[in-house]
């Protein structure tokens, strides 16, 4: 396969967010009163975008859902000001990332991030980290009508690219990145040291360790 383009995933792919995470949750249960949950509960939330990850850690338990009641509200209210008020405190880039995005950037690779983040986290995020100009199209968790694990957001990429399906590589942490990159056709690279557990399961083309292992697949 040619690889013309790629499409990356945030949260547990190109960043270790979940420090920053788990203190605006824990903040936002402790204006309500609640204990702190540990940062691997908290991990174990992220993946399905902000309204899942606060029904979740609201309730501390995988299952809970949306309904917008109003204690859901609330705690979105209060997990947003703390979140956005420290959305880089301790969030950086996993090792190796910054020069291999650098790498594929000089080969004229044309490079998207595909995120359920909504945008009003992942824009400034991608600022304070200072990556906002390496991203020629960045589809946030509610920028489309529907989020990974949903084709959408790769297809619009792929239409912003003007590239085939089998010529973008979808590289993510988690099931959702390998359930919408074989929905859209695309090829998929998961990373080990996401957020996902057990990614050699979830049936991605290929795991890699290091992020810099995505040379490989496009320079051969
Ligand atoms: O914020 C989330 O729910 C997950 O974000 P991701 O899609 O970048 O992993
Ligand atoms: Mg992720």
């Amino acid at each position: 396969m040619t690889i013309r383009a790629l499409a990356f995933d945030l949260d547990g792919t190109l960043v270790d967010s979940i420090a920053d995470l788990a203190r605006a949750a824990n903040a936002a249960r402790a204006d309500l009163d609640l204990p702190p949950l540990a940062e691997a509960t908290v991990e174990s939330y992220v993946g399905d975008g902000a309204h899942s990850l606060v029904a979740r850690t609201l309730a501390d338990d995988y299952t809970a859902q949306w309904t917008d009641s109003a204690e859901q509200q609330h705690a979105m209210q209060r997990f947003d000001l703390h979140y956005k008020a420290g959305l880089t405190i301790a969030t950086r880039f996993y090792p190796q990332v910054q020069e291999t995005l650098h790498a594929l950037h000089e080969l004229g690779l044309p490079l998207a991030i595909v995120t359920n983040k909504p945008e009003r986290y992942t824009l400034p995020l991608l600022r304070e980290l200072g990556v906002s100009e390496r991203f020629e199209v960045i589809v946030g968790g509610d920028t489309l009508p529907e989020r990974k694990p949903s084709a959408l957001p790769l297809q619009h990429v792929l239409d912003r690219f003007g590239v085939a399906k089998d010529e973008m590589l979808m590289v993510g942490d988690s099931k959702n990145d390998i359930l919408a990159a074989r929905a859209a056709g695309c090829p998929v690279v998961a990373v080990a040291y996401g957020y996902g557990s057990d990614v050699s399961a979830l049936g991605a083309d290929h795991v890699i360790e290091r992020f810099s292992e995505l040379l490989e697949f496009v320079e051969s």
